[in-house]
């Protein structure tokens, strides 16, 4: 049931390149505020849940999706949720495997808090939800520590070889991060250099979060 006279939750988007550090800084921010803060107060959306269902297309087709590209994702149902959380009610958040490069069965109950990060690539591209986010957040991060940081990542959590990595990021990351998300910074209020372990960036973020829930 939706609670009456509850305060908008405060929307925080953290964007940038694959692999600039979006998911360890929200997660960082996260942990470290969830022991004082509590369940109730603070949650974390990720754009890439929000990737399309491509459960009916053969794996074979489903590795050709451009997945740097805005409409890969379904931004409808993002902002759909976002409008739910504002109105108190809880959203079924779809769980997205890259493995299989498609939504699996599950999802996760994510209940109305104070306080909302969301961290993805595209979040700015959209002007419907860019103007959902009261505060934005721009990972910085050096596009060739990006490279490396997705190569030991992806081979590791991801599934992928060094070959699919090359393949993927020549012919889609590089040129779609060109393309819509480096001019979306302008956006931004934030910019953060160094990526997910800038120890002052996740302070300052820190310390606006603890105020805005008091
Ligand atoms: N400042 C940093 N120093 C070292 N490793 C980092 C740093 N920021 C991020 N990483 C690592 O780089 C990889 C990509 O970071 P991640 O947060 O997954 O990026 P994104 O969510 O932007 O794709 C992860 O393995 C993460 O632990
Ligand atoms: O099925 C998929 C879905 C996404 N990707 C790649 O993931 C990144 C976005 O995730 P980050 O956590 O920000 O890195 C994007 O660059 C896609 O290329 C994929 O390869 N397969």
């Amino acid at each position: 049931m939706p609670e009456e006279n509850s305060p908008k939750p405060t929307f925080i988007a953290i964007v940038g390149a694959s692999a600039s550090g979006k998911s360890l800084f929200a997660q960082t921010i996260y942990d470290e505020l969830l022991p004082e803060l509590g369940a109730n107060s603070i949650a974390i959306i990720k754009e890439d849940a929000y990737y399309r269902d491509q459960t009916h297309m053969p794996f074979e087709e489903r590795v050709k999706t451009n997945y740097d590209h805005p409409k890969a994702f379904e931004h409808e149902l993002l902002s759909q949720h976002l409008e739910q959380l504002v109105s108190s009610q809880s959203i079924e958040c779809p769980v997205y495997c890259y493995k299989n490069h498609t939504r699996t069965e599950k999802s996760n109950t994510i209940e109305p808090t104070k306080i909302v990060l969301i961290e993805g690539i595209m979040l700015l591209t959209d002007k419907n939800l860019r103007d959902r986010f009261d505060i934005k957040v721009y990972m910085d991060t050096p596009l060739d520590i990006c490279l490396l940081r997705r190569i030991e990542r992806d081979t590791v959590e991801r599934d992928r070889t060094i070959e699919s990595i090359t393949e993927q990021y020549i012919s889609t990351v590089r040129p779609m991060y060109y393309q819509f998300i480096e001019p979306a910074k302008i956006h931004a209020d934030i910019v953060i250099t160094r990526g997910g372990k800038n120890r002052m960036a996740i302070e300052v973020i820190k310390a606006k979060i603890r105020q805005l829930s008091q």
